[in-house]
Parts: structure tokens; sequence; C-alpha cells
């Protein structure tokens, strides 16, 4: 096999600059969520451009009601797992919250952890300005960041709830300083999520940096889904966004209730499903069995 013919039957390593190139070129770029290594394989291998390690395993994974008590050990356990199954993906961790709010410092401690320690090839953060000065020096540091802008859950108490975010011409005006003050810094992506489809068009065409929605309309360079969500897995009711693939839960559940139907009734496991010593071995145990009686 010659060398180009391995090149086309080989998918290349999505990396940002490639992103960058999906977005001049107008292909839409498919990101997904994913917390260990069985779903994260799966997700690489059916060609997702960009896996997401996110906070909202605190949520869907752990059980939590918001994001904001995942902690860097955790989100780190989680992201060396997914980082075993993922080939092709650019595999992005989220920064929980705590982890970049406290200094400069600590906040590029914290991401070197990411890269070093877990294999992230990039770190996310939430907020706009007022997190510029932070991008620029973790790009400084040579860790790419993506930004995460609109609906962003770690400012839950902030926003009084999950509200969307960017609802007047203003404050979609704002979203978009703050899109242009994250390019500026460095940011090599942004998410933009819970925002009108119009805020998230007009801050897309602005940018020279992809944008990656999640409830922010069709117009965005790509979109992301949280994969419970995608394969209905989440128990949450799922946002006006949530597109259902498949019925994760109902298979799950169907399953569980077979076996455990199967165990009750003593048709679980069968005699082929059983391991069975040899003729020999089983009549001299058989023997051994009648001398004890005895
Ligand atoms: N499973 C899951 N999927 C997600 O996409 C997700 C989470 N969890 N947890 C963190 C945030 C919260 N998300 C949300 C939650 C609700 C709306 C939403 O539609 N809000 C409505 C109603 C708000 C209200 O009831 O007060 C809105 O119109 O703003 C949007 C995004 C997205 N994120
Ligand atoms: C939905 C994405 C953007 C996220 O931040 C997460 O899953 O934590
Ligand atoms: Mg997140």
């Amino acid at each position: 096999m010659s060398v180009s013919s391995f090149r086309e039957t080989t998918p290349a390593k999505v990396t940002f600059p490639a992103l960058s190139e999906k977005k001049r070129n107008r292909q839409p770029i498919a990101a997904l969520t994913a917390y260990d290594y069985s779903t994260a394989r799966i997700a690489d291998e059916a060609g997702i451009d960009l896996v997401l390690v996110g906070d909202s395993l605190a949520m869907v994974v752990l059980g939590y009601d918001t994001t904001l008590p995942v902690t860097v050990d955790e989100m780190l356990h989680h992201t060396r797992a997914v980082r075993r199954a993922v080939k092709r993906a650019v595999l992005v961790a989220d920064m929980p919250f705590g982890s970049y709010h406290m200094s400069i410092d600590t906040a590029v401690e914290n991401a070197v952890r990411f890269i070093k320690e877990a294999g992230a090839e990039a770190v996310k953060i939430e907020g706009g300005a007022n997190r510029a000065a932070l991008v620029q020096r973790l790009t400084e540091a040579e860790i790419p960041v993506v930004g995460h802008l609109g609906l962003t859950p770690q400012s839950v108490h902030h926003m009084g709830g999950y509200k969307v975010q960017g609802k007047t011409a203003a404050a979609a005006d704002d979203l978009l300083e703050d899109a242009l003050a994250l390019e500026a810094a460095g940011a090599v992506a942004i998410v933009l999520e819970g925002i009108p489809r119009e805020a998230a068009s007009h801050i897309t065409a602005r940018l020279d940096v992809p944008t990656i929605g999640i409830g922010a309309g069709p117009d965005c360079d790509g979109q992301i889904l949280v994969f419970h969500d995608l394969v209905n897995l989440s128990f949450a009711k799922p946002a006006k966004f949530v597109r259902q693939y498949g019925d994760a839960a109902g298979l799950f559940r169907t399953a569980i209730e077979g076996y455990v139907r199967d165990v009750e009734t003593r048709t679980f496991p069968s005699d082929a499903e059983s391991y069975h010593l040899s003729k020999e071995a089983a009549s001299a145990l058989e023997q051994s069995n009648g001398r004890r009686k005895a």
C-alpha cells in the first residue's frame, strides 16, 4: 500500500487550525461531550471533530443539581479516561468552577494539569472580556483556550437560573464585544450557549475563529450537545435545543429488566454459559463427595 492511499483511508487528526479552516470553507463542525472511555471511543469513531469533557458531568454523570461542585481532580480523572479513547477528534477539557477564579497564576497551574496530567489539547473557560487577560496568559503558556459565552452554567446564581441570554439588541452587542475580546486574547474557538439565533449569527459572522453553538441556532460554525441529551440518558426535561437521536435509557432499562427476570426465574445463566470440569475431574469430585458423606 502506498503512502498516499494510506492517507486516503486514515482520517486526519483534527487540530484547531483545521477547525478554523473548516470555518473558512463553510464546513460545519460536529462536537459532543464525553466523560468515559466507551462513549468517547464511539464518538471519535463516529466522526465527531471535537470531544469536550464538560463540567456538565457534575449533573449527567455525578447527579448534582448544578455544575458547580465538580472538582479539578474529578475532571482530570474523566479526562484521562476520554484521552485513552480519542484518537482523531480534538480533545478539550472544561475548567470547573473555582479553578480559574482565584488568580491568573492558579488558573494557569490548573490548566497545565489538564494538558500535562490528562492529555487535553485545550481547556475551556466560561466568561467574556472579564477573562481576556487570563485567556492571553494561557495562550502565552502554549495552552489553547476555548471560550464560552451566553448561558454560562457556572453563573447560574448570577443569572437566577438557566435563562437564555443576549435577548436584547444591547445584550447581543455586549456578547459580540465579549467574543471579540476573547478572540483578540487568543481564544481558538468560542462556545455560544443559550442565546437567540440572531445574536449567534451576528457574532459568528464577525469572528475568524469558529463558534460552536448549543441552543444558539443553526448559523454557528459548529454544534455541540451533551452526550446524555443526544441519547436520552439525562433524566432532566430536555431543553428546547435538544434533539434525541436514540433512547439509551429505554435500551438500558429493557436490558436490565430482562436480566433481573432471567436471574429470578433461574434462566440465566444457562449450562452453556457455565464452565465445566473434565469428565475425569467431575467423577473424582463425585467420589470425594461420597467419602465425605461416609
Ligand atoms: N443535560 C444537560 N444538558 C445541557 O445542555 C445543560 C445541562 N444539562 N446543564 C447545564 C446547562 C443548563 N442548560 C440549559 C437549561 C435550560 C435552558 C432553557 O431552555 N431555559 C428556558 C427556561 C428557563 C426557566 O425555566 O427559568 C429559557 O427560556 O431560558 C437552556 C439551557 C444547558 N446545560
Ligand atoms: C455543553 C458544553 C458546552 C459544556 O460546557 C458542558 O457540557 O459542560
Ligand atoms: Mg461546561
